[in-house]
């Protein structure tokens, strides 16, 4: 089964549109979505939820559409959002009190295990919380209602690297079950090609490319040769390239480079900024 399944998805504010985007998060799966400022990241996360009504297209989460008995599929989604909106005289005792009666499946004894794992303090109101101890309450929520889909809007930013890398294991934890998927987006581009089996990449309202993220690694390469060199090459081999004082560095298809060329693995943030310079020519 498909976690996520969204077709021909359209969304037209004054001076965006998110474009007929369509992907597929297979059950037991990670999906990074990555895009610029401003890409549609947040109003795909929305339309996803059903916060904000769509121009068209389809959205199928964890096997119902999102319009139609929402109310029931939403216990099953943990979500974290940019902008964590839990009251601000609440503390962290509160707010399980709050969950409990919110979530049939409330599993109050997982949530102080997070409480005590983040070093989060019982007793202090949410507003006074730092950034980072907002994002971990969030966190901490969401991993504690029996979620099968997480869906996490920028949950790694404004953590230090210790934690972060303590919250994306625990992701990881989290889809060992077969039946639990992640949709994260991040600007942490490291962060996701650590963590995720797919990168959906959203640039100025398109989607780029949805991938898994081993083909990406396997297909793409980082060529360095000389102009005349990559001109030599069949035009559909070359995917993004950049001049330099000796010569040229580009992002290549692996399989269309003949041997002996000095070729290096590219990591997913090369992919994105040579296809970004690709897609903007
Ligand atoms: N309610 C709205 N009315 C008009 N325009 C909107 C509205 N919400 C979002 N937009 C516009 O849609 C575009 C995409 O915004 P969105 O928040 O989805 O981007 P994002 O990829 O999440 O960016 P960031 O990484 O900065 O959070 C932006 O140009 C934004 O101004």
């Amino acid at each position: 089964m498909n976690a996520l399944e969204i077709t021909n998805l359209t969304k037209e504010y004054k001076d965006f549109k998110l474009d007929n985007v369509s992907l597929r998060l297979p059950s037991g799966c990670i999906m990074g979505l990555i895009g610029e400022n401003g890409a549609g990241k947040s109003t795909m996360i929305k339309l996803i939820m059903n916060a904000i009504n769509r121009d068209g297209g389809e959205i199928t989460v964890l096997g119902k559409d999102n319009r139609a008995d929402f109310k029931v599929t939403k216990e099953d989604i943990g979500i974290v959002l940019d902008e964590t909106g839990f009251p601000e005289i609440i503390t962290a005792k509160q707010l399980n009190a709050i969950m409990k009666m919110t979530y049939q499946n409330w599993e109050e004894e997982t949530y102080f295990h997070y409480i005590e794992r983040f070093s989060l303090p019982g007793k202090k109101p949410f507003k006074d919380y730092s950034r980072g101890m907002k994002m971990k309450l969030a966190i901490a929520a969401a991993m504690s209602h029996r979620a099968k889909l997480l869906v996490l809007d920028e949950a790694t930013s404004g953590l230090d690297p210790i934690v972060r890398d303590e919250i994306l294991d625990i992701f990881l934890e989290f889809t060992r079950k077969e039946e639990n998927s992640i949709l994260i987006s991040s600007h942490i581009v490291s962060d996701l090609e650590k963590l995720c089996d797919y990168i959906a990449f959203l640039h100025k309202g398109k989607l780029i490319f949805c991938e898994e993220k081993d083909r990406l690694l396997e297909n793409y390469a980082i060529l360095h040769c000389k102009k005349t060199e990559l001109n030599g090459l069949e035009w559909s081999a070359i995917k993004g390239k950049r001049e330099n004082s000796y010569g040229v560095d580009a992002l290549v298809d692996r399989k269309k480079v003949p041997r002996g060329m000095n070729i290096e693995n590219a990591s997913i943030e090369d992919i994105i900024l040579f296809m970004v310079k690709g897609v903007d020519k």
